[in-house]
């Protein structure tokens, strides 16, 4: 029987003393240290690290624990986050017209790789849109826009994203600017998946851009959403070659697989807790 599990994420200003101290606190509550990740941005001066602990039946005293690291993160004017490894992230996901970054996501999430609690989908576009989806125990949410009724329309997905308690949000190819309100209620718990290697070709249609420009590679990009469009930190990349012989539908078929992977993986990396934010960059503790 696997050992209870929590992950311990941390980031402070650089200074001798901050393992030591966060180890002692670990070890002097009964915990075990698991795994230990750390980066020192020695452009920043900030530390960054991810501690999986774990401990035997009901030997962690976590209100303790968190009490000890609080006075730790006193200390060293750090921000932490511990969670238990158990508990599910609520997830929804957002989509408009073209679905292969959902079908992925419903596909690994019932094979069990992507740890977390789907709590619904949204789109812009009505249910008969995904008639191939199997959207089984998840609830689906048409939530129709048009430029006159954006305003009322974004109101309406963050009453769902409050209403169904999600915690982290993922923008699967929904192809709406969300408001810098809503973005800013989001700030750092949200994902959208880029179809291109950012910082090229930002905005709409960037396969077609990418054709325009006689591109060599195609990428994706996963990144957490702001509100200036698609200038998020970036989580994670890929790309793959193309030549003149492939017309902007080709790039669209073959952008499809890049966007799926990227996209999985920072999903996976997030309910993992392995992304930490370094001001307009990311610190990814990849496994
Ligand atoms: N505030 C943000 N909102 C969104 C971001 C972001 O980074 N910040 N990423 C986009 C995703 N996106 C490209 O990845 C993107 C989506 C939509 C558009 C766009 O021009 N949409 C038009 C409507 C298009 C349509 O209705 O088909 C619009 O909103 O007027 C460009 C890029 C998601 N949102």
């Amino acid at each position: 029987m696997p050992r209870p599990e929590h992950v311990l994420t941390l980031s402070c200003p650089n200074r001798p003393g901050i393992v030591a101290a966060v180890a002692t606190t670990i070890f002097e509550h009964g915990g075990n240290i698991r795994e230990a990740q750390q980066y020192d941005d020695v452009e920043t001066r900030r530390f960054f690290a991810r501690i999986t602990l774990d401990h035997p039946e009901d030997a962690l005293d976590v209100p303790a624990l968190r009490a000890g690291l609080d006075a730790v993160a006193d200390r060293f004017s750090m921000q932490f986050a511990l969670r238990d490894r158990a508990e599910r992230r609520k997830v929804i996901v957002l989509v408009s017209k073209f679905d292969h970054c959902l079908a992925d996501i419903l596909y690994r999430w019932r094979l069990g790789e992507l740890p977390m609690d789907l709590v619904g989908i949204i789109s812009n576009h009505g249910r008969e849109t995904y008639q191939h989806l199997d959207f089984t125990g998840v609830p689906f949410h048409y939530l129709p826009v048009t430029k006159q009724t954006k305003l009322e329309q974004e109101a309406e997905v963050w009453r769902v994203i409050r209403e169904t308690g999600a915690e982290l949000v993922i923008l699967a190819r929904y192809m709406q600017v969300l408001s810098d309100g809503l973005a800013a209620k989001l700030a750092g718990r949200c994902i959208n998946i880029h179809h291109s290697f950012l910082p090229g070709f930002k905005g709409a249609r960037p396969y077609h851009q990418a054709h325009a420009r006689g591109v060599k590679l195609i990428g994706a990009t996963a990144h957490f959403v702001t509100a200036d469009l698609d200038e998020g930190p970036i989580i994670e990349q890929d790309v793959e070659r193309c030549s003149h012989n492939d017309t902007p539908d080709d790039l669209v078929r073959q952008g499809r697989d890049i966007e799926r992977r990227v996209l999985s993986r920072a999903l996976l990396w997030q309910l993992e807790d392995r992304i930490l934010l370094n001001g307009a960059r990311t610190v990814v503790f990849r496994d």
